[in-house]
């Protein structure tokens, strides 16, 4: 295809002789040539009856035609250099879309060859074709011309959340961009290979699928959440010239780069790491485009934002610089992707504006270049000047690695000590009633550490305070430091906690077992909604549906928390000491299971308190259950609202454990429909509020939405680990092929648990999942002798019964140890 070269514009280097043409050539000021392509349908929409409105009515024009009749209107037509309808083939697209570009490589040409779009729209998919296409016709030509003498390189980065990596180095560590006066941006100690033939170069390529970073998002099962750049450069000279004379030596390099693909977070459903990936991958497309759009409406004159990303800096040369370019945009058909698909062509619209000014790279160009620098070498003193600043910022940079190990490391800590409190806590409240106290109700008169073994014990001024280790370097930092990790100990706003426990040993210390050089121990108070005297928690906090008591948000946080996430490193460790210590596990797991089950039922007690009060007075509550249809049996609308708790789960992030506790201990009996009538209604007050931005009300940190689904990821975290200890290779395997992982795939374990509880509206997947993780937590068999022993088996009774016919807490309670230990 013949490019568009801006008029008036000759290239001033054009066509080295033998190689141009047939070996791409072009160069000088030319506009970037840019396609489009649009993907079939995918399975996943043929299933749901997605339709498509674009339609490719010729070579070069693309057109929306909304079938919708309400909103019939005339079709928009978008024209480009090139569109490839569904049916395409990928050579099509590289030999009439990318070939001509890429081969000028050969020419001496700089050049690129960019896929940009939605994600999963097809960029991979395309790049990879055409890569391998245009590095297949390059050694085609190399084998064709022996008159020349050629050497390739290959280098591979990814950019994962901002930060370069080497995908063929072996270290780990982001590599830095640095500022060359000739050569513009460079990537500092890039791996750099000399390919050695076809199979070599298949190798590296294989490689770096390896090693890129791929993420399951709901769109794209292997989404890539990087920007991949694949350089190629090739040295050229005469034969007779090799090592004299550099006058037809030549060198370019070619650029294969598949962008990761802009996502909305609420159509890719991404949360977490996703959702973090999705905000470095939206940034820098971002900037990317307004680069592009700047390129087109001002050419080079004006501020052009290439720094605002490493992206942008990166291939400044292929924007508008020293390259040719070409750019394939991939669209998704699907009716529900309209938006993206339309963002996507007005990005092209621009690029297909933007001219770029391609030069021949004489080798000995860059060799008179290389010789000017060793004639003037810059100054010994800038030189030394230069060398001593880098120094001074590696060796902060190594400082603040260090210091973020540091902190790591305490958070994990901390949380981990918490949770043990908290599980430690949850038994010893045993049947969960506050006794009275006969310490000073203010708690002015006592030490904190005397609060902490009778946490749990005032009557009307509930104080729970837990234990944090702290070691040295936070109280050597104390005071510069206010971020972080310090920050969380200081928005407990107990302060001054630390200078009373420097003051004086606790002589109740929870960990008299502590070597005498470990960190001492600080007291840290719970969050201020534990500390509530009167017992409620806010009644517009994330737990504060109505009739919810404040203990059984206590009881669920080891669930909602899980163990942290820790850094490979640690994790190891970690998981060595879990091993150790599966008895504890175990008892882990049953504490949760008993607060779950006080929790449920003074959630039933409080919900039937609220009835009575709605009984007495006519106000329609705003959570009422709609009233159930005449025509349904009361076990059929069981199942109804079975099926509707297990999607609101969902949608409230809802921690695992709870739902899988839940739905095997309540399976729509009838006597489970005073349970499943709490439950429903607490998920709907919950996400009702939700919608309403309740949430953002003064909720702790821990138990806001985005940490649900923070808490949520850990959780599978721990689940992840509990595979590894609690099933046998076999029955991995059996559960992998069972849910379809492919022996091949990577992190097979975390990709299971992934799937966990991760489709509401298929009852079949939600059974099987509620099973794994009962195995994988020791749940026993859920019968009705647990319900019992739980204290689960009678309806909730009025309040004003409760003291005659209460819930045999402590029963029930000795009855579990009796299931547990003959367990
Ligand atoms: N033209 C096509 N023909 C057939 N299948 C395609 C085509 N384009 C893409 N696909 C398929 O669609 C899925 C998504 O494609 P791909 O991973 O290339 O998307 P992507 O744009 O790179 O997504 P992401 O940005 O999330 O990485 C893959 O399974 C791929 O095989």
């Amino acid at each position: 295809m013949r490019r568009r070269r801006e008029e008036g514009e000759e290239s001033d280097e054009r066509g080295v002789s033998g190689i141009a043409g047939e070996g791409g050539g072009g160069g000088g000021k030319e506009r970037i040539q840019v396609s489009v392509r649009l993907r079939p349908l995918n399975a996943k929409e043929l299933v749901r009856n997605e339709l498509s409105d674009w339609e490719c009515i010729n070579d070069t024009t693309i057109i929306f035609r909304n079938s919708l009749p309400e909103r019939s209107m005339t079709p928009i037509a978008y024209n480009f250099d090139r569109v490839f309808r569904c049916d395409s083939t990928t050579k099509q697209v590289y030999e009439e879309g990318a070939k001509e570009v890429s081969l000028s490589v050969l020419s001496g040409i700089n050049a690129s060859i960019f896929a940009y779009g939605q994600t999963s729209s097809g960029k991979t998919y395309t790049m990879t074709g055409i890569t391998e296409l245009a590095m297949g016709d390059i050694y085609d030509y190399i084998q064709r011309h022996q008159e020349r003498a050629f050497v390739l390189k290959f280098s591979a980065i990814e950019i994962y959340n901002e930060a370069v990596k080497d995908l063929l180095g072996t270290e780990s560590v982001p590599l830095r961009l640095l500022d060359d006066p000739y050569r513009g941006t460079v990537i500092e100690k890039l791996t750099e290979e000399t390919l050695r033939n076809w199979a070599h170069m298949k190798e590296l390529l294989s490689i770096c699928e390896v090693q890129r970073q791929i993420g399951e998002t709901l769109l794209n099962e292997t989404s890539s959440r990087s920007h991949q750049i694949l350089r190629l450069t090739v040295e050229s000279s005469a034969r007779e010239s090799v090592g004299e004379d550099h006058s037809s030596a030549l060198s370019a390099s070619l650029d294969f780069v598949d962008l990761a693909g802009s996502e909305r977070a609420s159509q890719a459903l991404s949360a977490g790491v996703r959702l973090k990936e999705g905000c470095h991958i939206n940034r820098s497309l971002l900037t990317l485009g307004s680069v592009i759009r700047k390129l087109s409406s001002q050419g080079r004159n004006g501020h052009i934002p290439y720094r605002d990303s490493k992206l942008t800096r990166i291939l400044q040369p292929s924007l508008g610089g020293n390259a040719r370019t070409a750019i394939i945009c991939t669209l998704s058909p699907a009716r529900g992707h309209v938006e993206q698909s339309k963002n996507t062509l007005l990005f092209a619209g621009c690029a297909k504006e933007v001219v770029t000014n391609a030069k021949v790279n004489h080798l000995q160009r860059e060799l008179a270049r290389l010789e000017g620098e060793l004639r003037c070498p810059r100054t010994a003193s800038s030189m030394s000047q230069a060398e001593t600043l880098l120094k001074e910022k590696d060796a902060q940079i190594e400082k603040m690695g260090r210091e973020i190990k540091e902190l790591t490391r305490q958070r994990d800590l901390a949380q981990s000590r918490l949770e043990d409190l908290l599980t430690a806590a949850a038994e010893d409240r045993g049947p969960r009633r506050w006794e009275p106290c006969s310490c000073d109700p203010s708690g002015a008169s006592q030490d904190l550490s005397s609060s902490i073994c009778s946490g749990n014990h005032h009557q009307g001024s509930y104080r729970e305070v837990h234990c944090v280790e702290q070691d040295d370097w936070r109280r050597r930092n104390r005071g510069d430091d206010e971020s972080g990790e310090a920050l969380n100990y200081r928005e407990s706003g107990h302060e001054d906690q630390e200078s009373v426990t420097g003051q004086q040993e606790a002589p109740h210390s929870f960990d008299r077992s502590r070597p005498h050089d470990s960190p001492p121990l600080t007291l840290v108070r719970s969050p201020p909604y534990l500390e509530r005297d009167d017992h409620t928690p806010p009644s517009d906090s994330l737990g504060g549906f109505p009739g919810r008591p404040e203990k059984f948000q206590v009881g669920l946080l080891p669930f909602i928390h899980g163990r942290p996430e820790l850094e490979p490193s640690e994790r190891s460790l970690d998981e060595h000491e879990a091993e150790g210590n599966m008895a504890a596990d175990a008892e882990q797991d049953m504490a949760s299971i008993r607060a779950f089950a006080d929790g449920l039922k003074e959630m039933a007690q409080a919900q039937a308190a609220e009835g009575t009060a709605a009984e007495e007075t006519p106000t329609e509550k705003p959570w009422r259950n709609p009233p159930a249809s005449p025509s349904s049996s009361p076990r059929e609308e069981l199942e109804k609202k079975r099926r509707e708790i297990v999607e609101l789960w969902h949608a409230c992030d809802i921690p695992l454990l709870h739902r899988t506790f839940f739905f095997l201990l309540f399976k729509g009996d009838p006597g489970d429909s005073a349970y499943m009538e709490v439950e429903w209604r607490r998920l709907s007050s919950l996400r009702r509020a939700s919608a309403q931005g309740n949430l953002y009300q003064p909720v702790p940190e821990d138990i806001r939405p985005s940490s649900s689904a923070r808490a949520l990821r850990r959780e599978r975290g721990m689940l992840r680990r509990r595979m590894q200890r609690r099933l046998s290779p076999e029955e991995r395997e059996g559960l992998y092929r069972e849910w379809g992982i492919p022996a091949e795939s990577k992190r097979r374990k975390a990709r299971l648990v992934r799937l966990l509880w991760s489709d509401p509206g298929n009852m079949e997947l939600t059974e099987e999942s509620a099973s794994i993780i009962a195995k994988l937590v020791g749940l026993p068999e859920p019968d009705e002798a647990l319900k019992e022993a739980l204290g689960l088996q009678f309806l909730p009774q009025r309040p004003r019964r409760r003291s005659q016919n209460g819930w045999r807490k402590r029963d029930a309670v000795s009855d579990l140890s009796r299931v547990l230990s003959s367990g």
